[in-house]
């Protein structure tokens, strides 16, 4: 299997490295605009193999898109990331013109590929892919609900432990769906479990609340913190899904997706759970949402629609 990461940055080089360790790859090319770094990056991970035990070539190249050629999944990571204070819908008009171009050169190499979109705002960004390459909607998917479950499940766990429940983050299932956005995104606090056991029977409804709100504005906090955006989890986050398409796992995961009626939506992309395996996204999952969770994930769409009016002639 043949990967290519485009953008060799925090988050690419992040999603190439995990590929690698985690071994399942055959090759793996790693390309940005910037002379030099990726080949820099890519040999400094393969000057690890020895140490880490994989036999995953990873090969850097600038702007070669050639070198890309025939890959299974390309993972776009190419963009700027938000500085402190911004928001991620701030970074519209500049990372389209970037993500439209790059999607646009790799499918040229890799017609059969399947697009997994980092790039923020992601919703948007992956909605562009769609259109701006006519792919059908189960080869593009936007990597955001993978990252922010992930973090739904380590402040649940914080709060647990906390609380005299004893948890890991991986004790803790659950999910969080709707936009990719400080605002809007809907962590679906009444499925959280630890365990088996739904989280509201154990935490306060205070302590709930607190949990869903430092979840939402998880990429913040880690931006103030950093001065740039996080990796570690994105790239992370990346690479499960490149892994479950790989391995034809047919996982339920979060992701964003172009909707068709589904959740009573169509034309905009947005996270949802579907399952994922070789072929993309193969059918999205049905989670019925009540009350408060139907009416946050409703204000999601609209959210994500808004930024999608602004990506203007980047969709023509
Ligand atoms: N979806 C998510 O959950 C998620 C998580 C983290 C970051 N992000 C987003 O991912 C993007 C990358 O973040 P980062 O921290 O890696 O940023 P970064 O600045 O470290 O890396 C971005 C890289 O993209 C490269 N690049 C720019 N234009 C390019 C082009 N036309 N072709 C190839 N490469 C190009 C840059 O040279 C740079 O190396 C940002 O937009 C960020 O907001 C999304
Ligand atoms: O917060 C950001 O801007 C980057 C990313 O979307 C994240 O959630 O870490």
């Amino acid at each position: 299997m043949k990967i290519t990461v485009v953008g060799a940055g925090n988050v690419g080089a992040t999603v190439a490295n995990v590929l690698a360790i985690k071994k399942f790859a055959s090759e793996i090319v790693l390309i940005d605009i910037k002379e030099g770094v990726s080949e820099g990056k890519a040999m400094d991970m393969m000057q690890s193999a020895h140490a880490l035990g994989y036999d995953t070539t990873v090969r850097g190249v600038t702007n070669d898109y050639a070198a890309t050629a025939g890959s299974d999944v390309v993972v776009v990571t190419s963009g700027l990331p938000r500085k402190p204070g911004m928001t991620r819908e701030e970074l519209v008009g500049v990372n389209a013109k970037i993500v439209k171009s790059v999607v646009g050169e790799a499918l040229k190499h890799s017609p059969n590929a399947i697009f997994i979109i980092i790039s923020n705002p992601m919703d948007a960004m992956t909605y562009l892919t769609l259109k701006a390459t006519g792919l059908p909607r189960n080869r593009v998917i936007g990597m955001g609900g993978m990252l922010d479950s992930s973090r739904f499940r380590y402040y649940l766990s914080e709060a647990l432990n906390k609380a005299g429940h004893p948890a890991t983050p991986t004790d803790v299932d659950g999910m969080v769906i709707g936009g990719h956005n400080d605002k809007t995104m809907v962590p679906l606090v009444s499925i959280a479990t630890l365990r088996g056991i739904p989280v509201t029977q154990l935490l306060s409804k205070q302590v709930l609340d607190d949990v869903v709100q430092k979840t939402k504005v998880g990429g913040a906090t880690l931006t103030g913190l950093l001065g740039t955006s996080a990796w570690y989890a994105p790239g992370a986050s990346a690479a499960a899904l490149v892994e479950a398409i790989v391995l034809d796992a047919k996982k339920v995961i979060p992701c964003c997706v172009y909707l068709e009626g589904e959740y009573g939506e169509k034309e905009l992309c947005v996270g949802v759970p579907i399952v994922l395996g070789k072929d993309g996204f193969e059918k999205v999952v049905d989670v019925k949402l009540e009350g408060e969770e139907k009416a946050k994930f409703d204000e999601s769409v609209v959210a994500a629609r808004e930024v999608n009016a602004q990506l203007g002639d980047a969709l023509k």
